[in-house]
């Protein structure tokens, strides 16, 4: 059998002379992204972290991991260095993958397209999902499954949620013990599946985790400050994790809420798609701030229905996330949402964006999900409303505000009857006073 990591790192030598002096387009782009470098204080921040060496020196690195191999089942010959494989070949697998092969670590990228892996080792970029980002030059590629994930100690599957189960299934005939860490953000079409129920379905010994966090993957490759949790019921694991991702960029806080961080990384896209929507439509930022703690009322009350924490989407995976994706326009959901509030299509903004938006899907399931065991989920069925039965967006945020008195934070005051008798003395008051057409399906008191 070939083997592939070997091989790549032959090409990536000799390629290498090649890619820096023909390329003018790449160079051209890196001349932009260079221009977009961050300034002053933490242009400082990333310049004394990258003298002393990543941040990493304080931890000692190999200490931490010598620790993590003893508690780690099944780990082998050399515990000094954590042997990753990350499946996905696009901006967030490449992303991570390239923190891990920075931090020392002994990282294989799979990527399923074979031309595509001959073209990251040959240019050391991801030419499609990162276009102008130099890659750390101990990143191995491979298309090759088996190979890739062979010896690791850690998978990371970076893949969108529609490839999920599949993914598992390939790599269920090639597992020697390897724990498996999901970084997908999204559900399962059709089942509502989050990323975890396919792990337990598909590989029920297997030892996981998930990851999510506010991680745009552009300004993880400009080395801006970053975050991110990891959640496992496996201390080792998230040790583990933390050890090979950590750096002077990047910091990986800890959980073992499964269910709650993941829910955070599934959940939001729903409302960044609201909030891309609602910026094309220039809402002030009190409007903007509504949206965000409305959207994270919804989140919780959802999550915890799931058995989530709700203190959970206090984190990072959970507000967090949340302010990122509905801040950035680096955002492909905040992107979807704002095509579609300047008038598009959802077909025709999925098209135009040609990369993974999961709130597409989300927003259905979530909407199918809610209405089906009577979850409050107010944005969520206004959005599917604009989106897939294609009511007028203003008549439905208008419905929005006039929804019922509700309490604030629900798990400090529940929202409990007396609310819910002055919401319906208040909708009798207005239905005799006026004929507004412009309704939606919420009943606000659901
Ligand atoms: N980008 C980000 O900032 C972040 C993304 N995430 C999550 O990570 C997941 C992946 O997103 P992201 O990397 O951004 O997605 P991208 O759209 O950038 O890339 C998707 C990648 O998945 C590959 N792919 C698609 N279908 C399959 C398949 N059936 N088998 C194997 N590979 C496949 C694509 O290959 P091809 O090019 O050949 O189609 C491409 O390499 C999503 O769930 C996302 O929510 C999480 C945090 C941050
Ligand atoms: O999850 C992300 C940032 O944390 C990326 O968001 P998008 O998938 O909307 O680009």
């Amino acid at each position: 059998m070939t083997n592939p990591i070997q091989k790549t790192k032959s090409d990536k030598a000799g390629v290498e002379k090649k890619a820096t002096s023909t390329d003018a387009h790449i160079d051209e782009s890196i001349d932009k992204i260079n221009d977009e470098k961050p300034s002053g204080l933490l242009a400082g921040i990333i310049e004394r972290a990258i003298k002393t060496g990543l941040g990493r020196k304080k931890l000692n690195p190999s200490a931490v991991e010598v620790d993590v191999a003893k508690n780690m089942e099944k780990i082998h010959k050399s515990p000094t260095k954590l042997r990753l494989a990350f499946l996905g070949g696009g901006s967030f697998g490449t992303a991570m993958a390239n923190l891990a092969a920075r931090n020392g670590c002994d990282t294989t990228l799979w990527v399923r397209d074979k031309r595509t892996v001959k073209s990251m080792a040959k240019l050391q970029m991801n030419k499609k999902y990162l276009p102008g980002y130099k890659l750390d030059d101990r990143l191995k590629y491979s298309h090759d499954l088996e190979a890739a994930i062979k010896d690791k100690d850690i998978i990371f599957l970076a893949v969108p949620s529609l490839a999920f189960r599949e993914t598992l299934k390939n790599i269920a005939p090639f597992l020697t013990g390897q724990s498996v860490v999901s970084l997908t953000k999204g559900m399962e079409k059709d089942t509502f599946a989050l990323m975890s129920d396919i792990i337990k379905d598909e590989l029920p010994e297997v030892n996981f985790g998930v990851m999510s966090g506010p991680n745009l993957a552009v300004e993880i490759m400009k080395n801006m400050p970053s975050a991110t949790v990891i959640a496992s019921e496996s201390e080792p694991l998230r040790h583990a994790v933390q050890a090979a991702l950590h750096s002077a960029f990047f910091r990986v806080f800890a959980s073992d809420d499964i269910r709650g961080v993941e829910l955070g990384g599934a959940l939001k896209n729903i409302y960044a798609i609201a909030m891309g929507m609602a910026a094309a439509y220039d809402v002030g930022e009190n409007t903007k701030a509504m949206l965000l703690t409305r959207s994270l009322a919804e989140m919780s009350r959802f999550g915890v229905e799931a058995g989530a924490n709700p203190l959970t989407f206090l984190g990072l995976s959970g507000v967090g996330d949340l302010y990122a994706t509905c801040s950035s326009e680096l955002s492909r959901n905040y992107r979807i949402g704002n095509m579609l509030g300047r008038g598009m299509t959802i077909d025709a903004a999925v098209k135009k964006l040609g990369q993974t938006a999961e709130g597409v899907n989300t927003i259905q399931q979530v909407h199918e999900k809610a209405t089906k065991e009577g979850i409050y989920m107010p944005i969520t069925h206004a959005l599917y409303a604009v989106i897939y039965e294609d009511k007028a967006a203003l008549g439905v945020a208008l419905n929005l505000m006039e929804a019922g008195f509700r309490s604030d934070v629900e798990f400090v005051m529940a929202h409990d009857h007396s609310n819910a008798s002055l919401t319906a003395q208040m909708q009798a008051a207005s239905d005799s006073g006026d004929d507004d057409d412009s309704s939606t399906n919420d009943n606000p008191d659901k």
